[in-house]
């Protein structure tokens, strides 16, 4: 019996979302993987689909939007007061993704410093790491190099897929943008990781940036999954974060043995 209620429509991806920038994305592939699509069709996801649920975190300084940025995704919000976040909080998301389930529970981490350790002990078994910055304030671009570093200490560098997000895109003008965009798509390749930059307020690429996510982490999921259930034999090598500058998720040239 099915006690779950329906995926809300809104929830439900039928096609890849595109990255925001070319030079710092995980991939830029059109579409899923076509080993991806095979299995969904063919109900062959394996844990993917049924109890799995993938765990996100969302790490950055004090204040540069975090809670904002979730909650402008989950419940289509925005608060203009600031309010610290104490420790953690978390919020679960239910989506469908080429026709199978799927659900994200995103954990909102304490930017401050004297939360922070109880924050970090969170950190563990995340499948993907948000790294937010305020495109308004170089300081916090820099400091993202050591939320990674945090974060990274607790999971597997191999295993994890990394956003670099800038927030509260309606503060700068389209120069002052320019100028950190620059900066950020440095970081976001050094680190390897793809980059947005988004505003909470206006909702300006939110939606976009989390379909993103959701599709990047389901697919690395269900390819893992492959891999796992003996498909490896017939010659998909899965790997994330690997040293090509523009292709983290990388997949063997071999043709898939199902659909094209
Ligand atoms: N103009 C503007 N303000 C924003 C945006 N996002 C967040 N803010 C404001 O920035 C402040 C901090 O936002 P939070 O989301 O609470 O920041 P946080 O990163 O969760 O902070 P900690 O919980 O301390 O780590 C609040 O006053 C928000 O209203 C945005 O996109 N645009």
């Amino acid at each position: 019996m099915n006690i779950l209620a329906p995926v809300r429509r809104d929830r439900v991806l039928t096609e890849l979302p595109q990255c925001l920038r070319k030079e710092a994305a995980l991939h830029v592939h059109k579409g899923f993987h076509p080993r991806v699509t095979c299995a969904c069709q063919e109900h062959r996801t394996g844990t993917v689909g049924r109890f799995k649920i993938s765990k996100v975190i969302v790490v950055g300084d004090l204040s540069v939007g975090k809670t904002c940025l979730i909650n402008r995704f989950c419940k289509d919000t925005f608060d203009k007061n600031y309010k610290a976040t104490i420790g953690v909080d978390f919020e679960m998301e239910r989506f469908e993704v080429l026709g199978v389930p799927f659900s994200l529970q995103l954990w909102d981490t304490a930017g401050q410093e004297r939360f922070k350790c109880i924050a970090s002990t969170y950190y563990r078994g995340a499948q993907a790491i948000i790294i937010v910055f305020n495109l308004n304030d170089v300081a916090s671009l820099e400091h993202t190099k050591q939320w990674l570093a945090d974060a990274l200490k607790e999971n597997d560098p191999s295993g994890v897929l990394l956003f670099l997000v800038g927030s509260k895109k309606d503060l700068s003008t389209p120069a002052q943008y320019m100028l950190m965009e620059k900066d950020a798509l440095k970081v976001a390749q050094e680190m390897k990781a793809e980059y947005w930059a988004v505003s909470s307020l206006t909702g300006e690429n939110v939606r976009e940036f989390f379909f993103r996510v959701t599709a990047l982490t389901f697919e690395a999921n269900v390819l893992a999954e492959l891999e796992k259930s003996g498909s490896r034999r017939i010659g998909d090598v899965v790997r994330i974060n690997s040293d090509d500058s523009n292709l983290y998720l990388t997949a063997s040239k071999k043709k898939p043995m199902c659909c094209p």
